[in-house]
């Protein structure tokens, strides 16, 4: 009989370890507490072995023609005029812009429609408890159903619930960035670019372009109060709009459109765990790494559940476990590697700082590779980082 894995979490991490065990002849059930697929969030970029494992699963092309066809950052005064531009790169290059540039809802909308004839997806559920026998688990669903599986594997992101059922030990560091990310209508004015445009506060909010006919915005800014995130959506737009009152350029537009906007705000953080399995029961994703900002979650997801998936290839279910972390951890411990100083220079204080931070990208802007290079230094690792093992069973 084939072997049967429970996941929690329908976004990326959770679909892709699906879909490549699927390719294995496992049997998955993936829960979700959200009614449906959500649609929320920005352009998320793929690249090095993300892309790859994209790639082995055959889904690299379908990623690329789902892309937003943004075609670079450009950096905008209080006027909307260019402070720097750097153009998308090509293949896999450092910088704002990556050539594989999808929403994050359309990739995992994407996993979900080449798992959905084969994967058990169940939404607006959520696992209440779990029972580790040795040989299986039992989850018992918050509606009262049970289902037993041979593995369970949390993929519910940095806040996940479940995980407190089974390593209640994670270490959660909120960076001080506060980011809420909006779907707002499009204007004639929105074009093609990731504009953003920085004011004195340490507060910037930017437009990206899309492929559904709308228009992304970020607002993100730093702030120490803790548990923004959890607040309700009236208390949180109150927050956003008295944080943006005096900012100017497009703000005034996005918190106009706040009330009728899909909203996700969340505190960034990064998640440390002693480790990443106990038991049967396993972390994949933002739950077990969570990086922090700058995008690298959705390459480590990816490549997690191909190690994970491939691991679990190859052997029994404890091996595979360890073997996943042995392998995964190293790439994760890079990409947590933020500085908080690289964070407070994308985000200046004061007015000086701003006038500086203008003058660098001004500089850079003329010498495109040192901002890729910057980049890389802000966000981690290179994302060529790990070497994506090969392994027997397909993906
Ligand atoms: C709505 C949303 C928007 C995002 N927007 C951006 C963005 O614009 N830019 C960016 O860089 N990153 C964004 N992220 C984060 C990004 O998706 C991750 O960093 C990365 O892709 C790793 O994904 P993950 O699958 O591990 O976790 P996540 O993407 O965080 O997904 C976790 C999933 O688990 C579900 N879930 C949570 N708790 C439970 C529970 N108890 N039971 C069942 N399901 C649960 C959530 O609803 C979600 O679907 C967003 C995440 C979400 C959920």
């Amino acid at each position: 009989m084939s072997r049967h894995a429970l996941i929690s979490g329908a976004s990326i991490a959770g679909p892709a370890l699906a879909h490549q065990l699927n390719a294995r002849g496992w049997r998955t059930t993936v829960v979700e507490r959200a009614p449906r697929l959500r649609d929320e969030g920005q352009n998320i970029d793929v690249r090095g072995a993300g892309r790859e494992v994209l790639r082995r699963m055959d889904l690299e092309d379908a990623a690329l023609a789902a892309g937003t066809g943004e075609v670079g950052l450009r950096f905008v005064d209080d006027d909307g005029g260019a402070v720097a531009e750097f153009p998308a790169g090509e293949g896999d290059t450092a910088g704002g812009t990556a050539e594989m540039e999808i929403l994050r809802g359309e990739l995992s909308r994407l996993v979900y429609e080449r798992t959905q004839d084969a994967t058990d997806y169940r939404f607006g559920e959520q696992i209440a408890a779990l029972t580790d026998h040795g040989d299986g688990v039992t989850a018992r669903l918050a509606g009262g159903e049970e289902i037993d599986a041979d593995l369970v594997v949390v993929a519910e992101g940095t806040r996940s619930r479940t995980r407190e059922l089974v390593l209640p030990d994670a270490e959660v560091t909120e960076l001080g960035l506060q980011v809420a990310y909006l779907t707002i209508p499009r204007t004639d004015d929105d074009d093609r670019w990731w504009r953003w445009h920085s004011a004195p506060g340490s507060r910037s909010t930017s437009l990206r372009p899309d492929n559904r006919g709308t228009t992304r915005a970020m607002l993100a800014f730093l702030s120490d109060v803790r548990g923004l995130g959890e607040l309700d959506r009236d208390a949180q737009i109150t927050v956003l709009r008295r944080t943006y009152a005096d900012v100017g350029w497009q703000a005034p537009r996005v918190l106009a459109a706040l009330e009728d906007a899909s909203l996700y705000f969340d505190a960034v953080a990064q998640i440390r765990l002693p480790r990443w399995s106990t038991g049967r029961v396993a972390v994949l994703g933002d739950a077990a790494w969570a990086t922090g900002p700058f995008g690298t979650g959705t390459t480590l997801a990816l490549v997690g559940a191909y190690i994970l998936a491939g691991e679990l290839g190859e052997g029994d279910v404890t091996t595979a476990l360890a073997r996943y972390e042995e392998r995964m951890r190293p790439f994760a411990a890079q990409a947590q590697d933020v500085k908080p100083a690289a964070l407070r220079a994308m985000n200046p204080r004061s007015g000086a700082g701003l006038a500086v931070q203008r003058k660098v990208l001004g500089l850079a802007g003329s010498l495109s590779s040192v901002f890729g290079g910057l980049v890389e230094k802000l966000a981690g690792p290179p994302a060529e980082g790990i070497e994506l093992p090969d392994y027997h069973s397909a993906a």
